[in-house]
């Protein structure tokens, strides 16, 4: 097939969603309504949808066929053997515990491997992943290359954990005090950057040597294989399937949110190695998700995800997805529009700072860029800075994150690269015209998790 630079799709339409359109003025009385946030629009006042890439993807002819096989049953459901297998064939984790979605696996995670007084590594925090870790009593600490913090270092894996600060977490508290390290691949709040095999292989070296468990947060780890084979010399000639088979064989378990890398609706689970750890996360799922064999999910929604874990290792599925995440990236790049580089797996993600250099980091430039897209195009992005980061709990303050973005999210076999060429256009015309965007003041502002149901008013 002749090679090009952005690939079409692998794929043809079967069925199709009709969208809305929606006027200005519609637009402007919705964001006032939504209280300046774009999670609280509805989805008909948007016309393309990109806050999000979980759980919105487009299933296959194939998973939806799956879905008339589901077995129904309360416990030992068909469907759940599938799902064990395909995740010990294709992840290769022995002992799997649906949940359903990823924060069900990391509340489940958290209480059965946290004591309150410890510390918890990540390559980044993740909103869910550390505010479950707080609520058990565990300190998070950030542990990811400084390159991570900066959208314009070029580094082509500025997922990857510092190794120093790392080991400087070790002499300071003592293994004992670090129950795992969460390693993300890819890293979502960095901007969708990969973790490289040689880094990882490198922490499973020093965590080995201190008796300190790795668990990872699988939610996006297709993406960040084809990041490997693509980045990574010696894997250039390695299938996905090996790449994420050797990524966790390095791992003690996973958490994952399969309404991503796992191209469903609704569903995640635990994975483990530890038979005794395994125990104690079926005494738990029984109360929070539901019998081990379901754990929240419908049978066919288990058949489901086992069928898109499967369609998800295929070359030319994640050749395309990265592709056209790229393809939007690369449009705005050339017409100077900041955003963080290099271009991730999931979403382009525009930096507000230099976007709006005239908005102080106080008067949320991220959440009011995403606030003006959908008033010029209907476009649905997410603020990913200081809402998002939220308040120290012993402080009070606002975390103050260095990277203050807005997220354009690409969903699965969603949009077409006309949609894509849309999305590029209302950014630059809202980039040409950016001295006129003003910031926002928050007039509602909940305890947890803010940015979910936070309201905010223009200042003017
Ligand atoms: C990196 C990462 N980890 C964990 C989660 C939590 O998953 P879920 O939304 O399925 O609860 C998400 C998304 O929410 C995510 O992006
Ligand atoms: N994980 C999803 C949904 C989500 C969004 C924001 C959050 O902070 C938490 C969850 C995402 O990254 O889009």
């Amino acid at each position: 097939m002749m090679e090009r630079k952005f690939m079409a799709e692998p794929y043809k339409t079967k069925m199709v969603e009709t969208i809305r359109m929606t006027t200005r003025q519609e637009r402007e009385e919705a964001i006032e309504r939504a209280g300046y946030n774009t999670f609280l629009l509805n989805s008909k006042e948007c016309y393309i949808d990109l806050l999000t890439d979980s759980g919105t993807n487009a299933m296959s002819d194939n998973q939806w066929a799956g879905m008339m096989l589901g077995d129904e049953a309360y416990a030992g459901s068909v469907n759940f053997f599938e799902l064990e297998k395909t995740v010990r064939e294709v992840y290769g984790f022995k002992y799997v515990v649906p949940t359903h979605q990823g924060r069900g696996a990391e509340n489940i995670l958290s209480q059965i491997a946290i004591k309150p007084g410890d510390y918890v590594p990540g390559n980044m925090y993740f909103t869910t992943t550390r505010a479950h870790q707080e609520l058990n009593g565990a300190t998070f600490v950030d542990v990811i290359v400084d390159a991570a913090h900066d959208s314009q270092n070029e580094d082509p894996f500025k997922g990857n954990v510092d190794l120093k600060k790392l080991q400087d977490l070790i002499d300071r508290v003592g293994s004992d005090k670090i129950p795992y390290i969460c390693v993300a691949v890819t890293v979502n709040l960095a901007g969708g950057q990969p973790v490289s095999m040689e880094n990882i292989r490198a922490v499973r070296e020093l965590t080995k040597k201190h008796g300190i468990k790795i668990m990872f947060d699988a939610t996006r780890c297709i993406e960040n294989s084809y990041f490997i084979k693509e980045r990574e010399e010696a894997y250039k000639d390695k299938s996905i399937e090996e790449i994420v088979k050797e990524m966790f064989s390095y791992g003690d378990g996973a958490t994952m949110s399969g309404k991503k890398d796992c191209l469903v609706n609704i569903g995640g689970f635990l994975a483990l190695n530890d038979e005794a750890l395994f125990q104690k996360a079926t005494q738990l799922v029984v109360l929070f998700e539901g019998m081990p064999s379901y754990g929240g999910l419908a049978g066919r929604d288990m058949e489901a995800m086992a069928r898109g874990i499967r369609e998800s290792v295929d070359y030319y599925y994640i050749k395309h997805r990265v592709e056209q995440v790229r393809y939007l990236g690369e449009k705005l790049d050339l017409a100077g529009v900041p955003i963080v580089k290099p271009i991730g797996g999931h979403a382009v993600f525009l930096d507000a700072k230099r976007f709006l250099p005239h908005i102080p980091q106080d008067q949320f430039p991220a959440q009011a860029l995403a606030a003006q897209l959908y008033i010029l195009s209907g476009v649905r992005s997410m603020e990913r800075g200081i809402i998002s980061a939220g308040r120290d709990a012993k402080t009070g303050n606002h975390y103050y994150p260095k990277l203050e973005l807005v997220r354009l999210t690409i969903p699965r076999r969603v949009y077409s690269y006309a949609h894509m060429d849309v999305v590029a256009d209302s950014v630059i015309e809202l980039y040409q015209n950016r001295n006129q965007i003003t910031g926002l003041e928050m007039i509602y502002e909940p305890p947890v998790l803010r940015f979910f149901t936070a309201r905010f008013k223009p200042l003017t």
